[in-house]
């Protein structure tokens, strides 16, 4: 890349530099090949079977068109099965963050979110919201810095409006 856009690899601050983004990439795409089972281990029988939202999860994740970033939160809910079964809050978080370290698109991330949590607690619903601003679309192309993607993975219960309602108000309170 260097050379390709007339640099001088040999020059005293480019040295490193191809060694320093080959551990950097390397860094942010930590999450592929992990399987979400390695996150999601401690399941609890807790009897509650109210909703339960983790939301403003920071991640920053790697557009697999340009291979740059895109960043933003997500924001995680589920209602836990007649058992009752939870998981503990950072697990959702980890799972943010093991999707999000992969070549991605935002839609597949949001989509593996849901799925993944759904797997693994067979919850009676699950709502994944992620807002992000991709670089490819601010530092080049468009150049439209500020514009936010929003995307969302519904199942189960909040499907109904009544629900989705309620945590999509839980999301966007307090602002
Ligand atoms: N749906 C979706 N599109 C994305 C995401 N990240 C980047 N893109 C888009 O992927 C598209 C790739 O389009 P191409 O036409 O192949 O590439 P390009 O010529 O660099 O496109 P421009 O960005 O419009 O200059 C662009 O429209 C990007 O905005 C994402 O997470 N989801
Ligand atoms: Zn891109």
């Amino acid at each position: 890349m260097l050379i390709g856009i007339g640099e001088d690899p040999d020059r005293e601050g480019l040295r490193k530099t191809p060694e320093r983004v080959a551990r950097a990439y390397r860094e942010a795409v930590e999450g592929l090949g992990r399987d979400p089972s390695e996150v999601l281990t401690t399941v609890f029988d807790e009897g509650h079977e109210e909703m339960v939202l983790v939301r403003d999860i920071d991640f920053t994740s790697l557009c697999e068109h340009h291979l740059v970033a895109f960043a933003g939160r997500a924001h995680v809910a589920y209602i836990p099965n007649e058992s009752g079964q939870i998981t503990g809050l950072s697990k959702l978080a980890r799972l943010v963050d093991l999707y999000s370290r992969r070549p991605q698109v935002q839609e597949r991330l949001t989509t593996q979110i849901a799925d993944a949590l759904e797997q693994a607690l067979s919850p009676r619903g699950v709502m994944v919201v992620v807002e992000a601003e991709h670089l490819c679309m601010s530092m080049r192309g468009v150049r439209k810095p500020g514009a936010r993607t929003m995307t969302s993975a519904v199942r189960g219960q909040f499907l109904s409006t009544a629900t989705r309602n309620e945590g999509m108000s839980l999301i966007l309170s307090h602002r």
